[in-house]
This record gives structure tokens, C-alpha cells and sequence, in this order.
């Protein structure tokens, strides 16, 4: 499980999260909504150890280890994946070397290339594609299919709908939550919250880097109205 507690993160002087405290548990989709500038993607730096923001109180913890002080490959090898915003490809390289980097053809267990393409038809179509060459969805499903390749037990997601058709948003929310199925716990950053809706179990508010709110995925389906005033609505 990933416990973050009494979080304060900040850019030089500005406290940009300010006592943030949230779980995620095994097998379990959880939503991280607010609008632009709220602080979700400071959240998820401060839990994969990247070097900006700094974190200077609480504690992040995994399955009761402590992740802060560790470096962004310690948090990966302890099977924390990150899906970030705006997808962050190589532009030179294929589809297949973005996938095998990560983990060679020889190993076969866990998630490999071609699970990944069994998920993802449309990468196994593109397979010799270079980043550059791929559509935003494409691109998507390539950073959420290098994330696998750690064989990860939770996968951060940073906005993996933006900029994206709305097929595209079905296709990913598929797959999401069958991923959720499989006891992969999920922390999806989100804006929308009908996206978010359409995969989660539970939902955190977040505005200017505080947990307003938080509630089951059932009883916000059932009444959102004290949350619209956070979100933006599509
Ligand atoms: N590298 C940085 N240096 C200084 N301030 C930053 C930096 N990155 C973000 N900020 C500021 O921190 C605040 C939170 O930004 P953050 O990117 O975490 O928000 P967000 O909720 O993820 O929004 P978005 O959906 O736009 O990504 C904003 O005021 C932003 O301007």
C-alpha cells in the first residue's frame, strides 16, 4: 500500500503541497482530481523522488518503507511506475526499443513486448515506428506499456487522457480498469471527472495542494454537486 502522509513540498521557497495526506491500495483505482495548478503533478514527483520539488516534511511510505531520500530508480525498482504527464518518448527510437530498454527480449516473465502488444494492437502495427512517427494516442499506449514493463504494483498516471480523442479516452479507461482487475493499484491524475468515474474506485480533491475532499467512486457517482465547484467540467 502507498501512504502518503502530512506531505509538504516545495518549488525554493513556495509551498506548493501543503499537508497532504492519501492512500492507494493494492488493486484499488484511485482518482486525484483538480484543476490546472492545484498541485497533482508536484504529488507525484514528490512520491517518485524526482529531483524538483523538495519534499521537507511528512512521510511517503510503500508497503511500510519510507520512498523519501531514495532516487527515482530506487522508488522504480521497488515497482512504483510512472506514467507522466505529456508521455516523454524518445523520438529516435521504435516502439519495440522503447518497450525492450526496459526489459530485454530474453526475459520472459511478467509483462513483455508482446503482452504489451497483445494489449495494445495498434502498437504491434507500429512496432518499428519511431516515437517521433506515433499519434498522441499511440504515444499514450506506448507510455503506459513502457510503465508495465517494470512489472510494476502501482502505476502513477499523470492526465494519460489529455489532448487525446474521445475514443481514445474509452480505449484507455478499458484499459485502466482491467489493469485495476489484475490488483495493480492505480493513482490516476485527472481533470475531468466523468473520465475519472469511468475506471475509479475512490476519488481525492486536491486544490492548492490540500486533500479537500474525498469520497467513494459510488457515492460521488451518486451526488457530485459539493465537488463541482473544484473541477472543471466537459
Ligand atoms: N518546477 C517548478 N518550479 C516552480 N513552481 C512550479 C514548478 N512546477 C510547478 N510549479 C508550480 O506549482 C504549482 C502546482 O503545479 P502542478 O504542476 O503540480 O499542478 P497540477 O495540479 O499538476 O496542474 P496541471 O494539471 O497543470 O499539471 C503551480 O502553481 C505551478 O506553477
Amino acid at each position: 500500500m502507498l501512504e502518503i502522509k502530512d506531505v509538504q513540498s516545495f518549488y525554493g521557497e513556495a509551498l506548493v503541497l501543503n499537508g497532504v495526506t492519501m492512500n492507494v491500495k493494492p488493486g484499488e483505482v484511485v482518482a486525484l482530481l483538480g484543476r490546472n495548478g492545484m498541485g497533482k503533478t508536484t504529488l507525484i514527483r514528490s512520491i517518485m523522488c524526482l529531483a524538483q520539488p523538495q519534499v521537507r516534511a511528512g512521510s511517503i511510505k510503500w508497503n511500510g518503507e519510507e520512498l523519501l531520500g531514495l532516487k527515482p530508480h530506487g522508488v522504480a525498482q521497488r515497482k512504483i511506475a510512472l506514467v507522466p504527464q505529456g508521455r516523454r518518448l524518445f523520438p529516435s527510437l521504435t516502439v519495440t526499443e522503447h518497450l525492450t530498454m526496459i526489459k530485454p527480449t530474453s526475459v520472459k516473465e511478467g509483462w513483455t513486448a508482446e503482452k504489451i502488444f497483445d494489449m495494445f494492437p495498434r502498437l504491434a502495427e507500429r512496432r518499428s515506428h519511431r516515437g517521433n512517427q506515433l499519434s498522441g494516442g499511440e504515444r499514450q499506449m506506448l507510455a503506459v506499456g513502457r510503465a508495465l514493463m517494470i512489472d510494476p504494483e502501482v502505476v502513477l498516471m499523470d492526465e494519460p487522457s489529455e489532448g487525446l480523442a474521445p475514443v481514445m479516452v474509452q480505449h484507455l479507461e478499458t484499459i485502466i480498469a482491467e489493469l485495476g482487475k489484475t490488483g495493480l493499484g492505480i493513482l490516476l491524475v485527472e481533470q475531468n471527472l466523468y473520465s475519472a468515474l469511468a475506471v475509479c474506485d475512490r476519488v481525492y480533491v486536491m486544490e492548492t495542494g490540500r486533500i479537500v475532499h474525498e469520497a467513494s467512486a459510488a457515492e460521488v457517482r451518486t451526488d457530485h454537486s459539493s465537488l463541482m465547484k473544484y473541477l472543471v467540467v466537459q
